[in-house]
């Protein structure tokens, strides 16, 4: 069906409260990283749903928290600049019934936009239908939301009455993205974060805090077959170490696990080469930071 419906949406909430996960679900495919560990997002995302004639164009921002180095000013810029710009705002908050801070500085930054704010109450899959009604009724009291959408990001409940609700803030106007395309990450960036991905998830909070990965070598052969090297930039050697781990066990995992993973991306077989650099303080340069793709 021809596109003849556009509309941009920010999805704002705090750390850690499914923001990945909801744009993940809603594009169908994985194009932003997922983890249990907070403050994993660090640029803008943009997820493209194309639903009968209307073209939704998400983007997925850094958790709402205080920055504590430069990459985090950076993170509290992109939160800053996503309110602007779209045609809604999408807050996602947990199914408790206590409106916190972070939402409550959120709710202040829509308030001052002026945007319709639609509340998305996510992992309802975790609570009762009673306790929801009390976290429905807590935020109803504290803002004046377009509408309120209960949905569970982890199994796709609510996620089609979300788009329903959001349709009315669409507008007439041309397809922004091709069809085909879910999203404005390059390739390289979606591999680099899937790695990263898997650091988080095998290494303890500090450590993976402290990396970044950069997509050294992309080459395709005639084959098909893709050769990737990756290269993990670290803060410390104590960090390298623990990265490479015992007889490089660690890094053969993360780099397996990553590998299963971008061949389902990619849709070929890959073969991929890691490497762990120490960069020391790269998170306080702003040089380093760009040089990563956080674009300040
Ligand atoms: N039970 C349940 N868990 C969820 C749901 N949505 C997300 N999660 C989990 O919540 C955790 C955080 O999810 P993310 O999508 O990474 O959260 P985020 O808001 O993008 O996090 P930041 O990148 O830190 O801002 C992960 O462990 C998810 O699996 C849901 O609907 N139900």
């Amino acid at each position: 069906m021809e596109i003849i419906k556009t509309g941009m949406f920010t999805i704002a909430g705090r750390p850690n409260v499914g923001k990945s996960t909801l744009i993940n679900a809603l594009v169908g495919e994985k194009i932003a990283i997922v983890s249990d560990k907070p403050q994993t997002t660090r640029t803008r995302i943009l997820g493209v749903v194309n639903r009968g004639d209307t073209q939704f164009v998400f983007a997925d921002t850094p958790g709402f928290h205080k920055p504590r180095s430069r990459l985090g000013d950076y993170m509290m810029k992109v939160v800053r600049e996503s309110v602007a710009d779209v045609d809604a705002v999408i807050l996602a908050v947990e199914p408790t019934d206590r409106v916190g801070t972070p939402e409550e500085l959120l709710l202040e930054r829509i308030r001052e936009s002026g945007l319709p704010a639609v509340l998305a109450i996510n992992k309802i899959d975790t609570v009762k239908k009673t306790d929801l009604l009390k976290v429905i009724e807590a935020y109803r009291k504290a803002y004046s939301f377009a509408a309120v959408v209960p949905i569970s990001a982890r199994t796709g409940d609510g996620l089609e009455e979300l788009l329903e609700e959001l349709r009315s803030f669409t507008a007439d106007g041309p397809q922004l993205f091709p069809d085909g395309m879910t999203s404005d990450q390059p390739e390289k960036q979606i591999v680099a974060e899937i790695v990263r991905e898997k650091l988080l998830l095998c290494l303890d909070r500090e450590v993976p805090h402290g990396t970044a990965v950069e997509v050294t070598r992309f080459s395709e052969r005639e084959t098909g077959i893709i050769d990737l090297e990756v290269t993990i930039y670290c803060e410390k050697a104590s960090h390298k170490g623990i990265i490479i781990g015992k007889n490089g066990a660690m890094l053969r995992t993360v780099g397996t696990m990553a590998r299963e993973e971008i061949e389902k991306f990619m849709g070929t077989k890959v073969f991929l080469e890691t490497w762990v650099k120490v960069k020391e303080n790269w998170r306080d340069s702003q040089a380093q930071i760009r040089n990563f793709g956080y674009e300040a």
